[in-house]
């Protein structure tokens, strides 16, 4: 379960972008999450990955209560989450092949064993070729390297993943292969998701249930515009 109470966040120097928001997601069950652009449905989602520290409120994982985020979480608990965002080249190192990409979770848990064989399955699980994995971000599409950050996201087989509009700047087609990749994964292990966007009909189509914004929220609760 991730069941996130009460939570407010924001950023150093600002009033909170929201206030007093709770949302429960349960084992195993998909959530999107629908909202109008800068109302904070990123930052929660970073909340809920261990990604972004509230100012208030608890999140508990999977029945434990959180109390570290970022580097400072137990290395079990940041690796719960495979997290993918809206845009792959701010969240690709430029230097790192895309097969090096997609390795770079098992390199920073020291977890080395079958390294190359689990790199090739996932890659050819999300749709990259041997030839694309030997090149860097700067000689890819904007979709295969999105493939390549889905891999990364994959790659310690986590318990739950959070797709920030993962296929917003992606072709119908691309969009439709991630996702499909996304729901194999998760009929396998039985992972739960978060899935953050705009699009109403993707996220109803993917998700059991889809969340809006101001359901969350009272207005008194959300930050005026910055
Ligand atoms: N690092 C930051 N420092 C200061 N303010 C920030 C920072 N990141 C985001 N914000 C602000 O926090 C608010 C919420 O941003 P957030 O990205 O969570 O919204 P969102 O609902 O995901 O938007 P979108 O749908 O456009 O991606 C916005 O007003 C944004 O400008």
């Amino acid at each position: 379960m991730l069941d996130l109470r009460a939570v407010t966040a924001g950023y150093p120097g600002h009033p909170p972008v929201f206030r007093d928001v709770s949302l429960t997601v349960a084992p195993g069950e998909s959530a999107g999450l629908l909202g109008p652009s800068g109302c904070g449905k990123s930052t929660l989602a970073r909340v809920a990955a261990l990604l972004h520290r509230p100012d208030a409120g608890t999140l508990h994982l999977d029945g434990e209560r959180i109390r570290h985020w970022r580097h400072r979480a137990p290395r079990a608990q940041r690796t719960a989450f495979g997290v993918v965002f809206q845009q792959p080249r701010l969240s690709a190192d430029p230097r790192l092949t895309l097969a090096d990409l997609v390795a770079e979770p098992l390199r920073a848990t020291g977890d080395r064993e079958h390294l190359g064989e689990r790199v090739a399955a996932l890659a050819a699980r999300v749709g990259l070729t041997g030839d694309l994995l030997s090149r860097r971000p700067h000689e890819v599409s904007d979709g295969q390297l999105q493939r390549a950050c889905l891999a990364r996201a994959l790659v310690l087989r986590p318990r739950w993943l959070v797709c920030d509009e993962m296929t917003a700047m992606l072709d119908a087609s691309t969009t439709a292969a991630l996702v499909g990749v996304v729901e194999e994964y998760r009929a396998e292990t039985g992972a739960g998701l978060l899935a953050v966007g705009h699009d109403r009909v993707l996220l109803d189509r993917w998700c059991d249930r889809t969340v809006e914004w101001s359901s969350l929220i009272t207005p008194a609760a959300q930050a005026p515009a910055r």
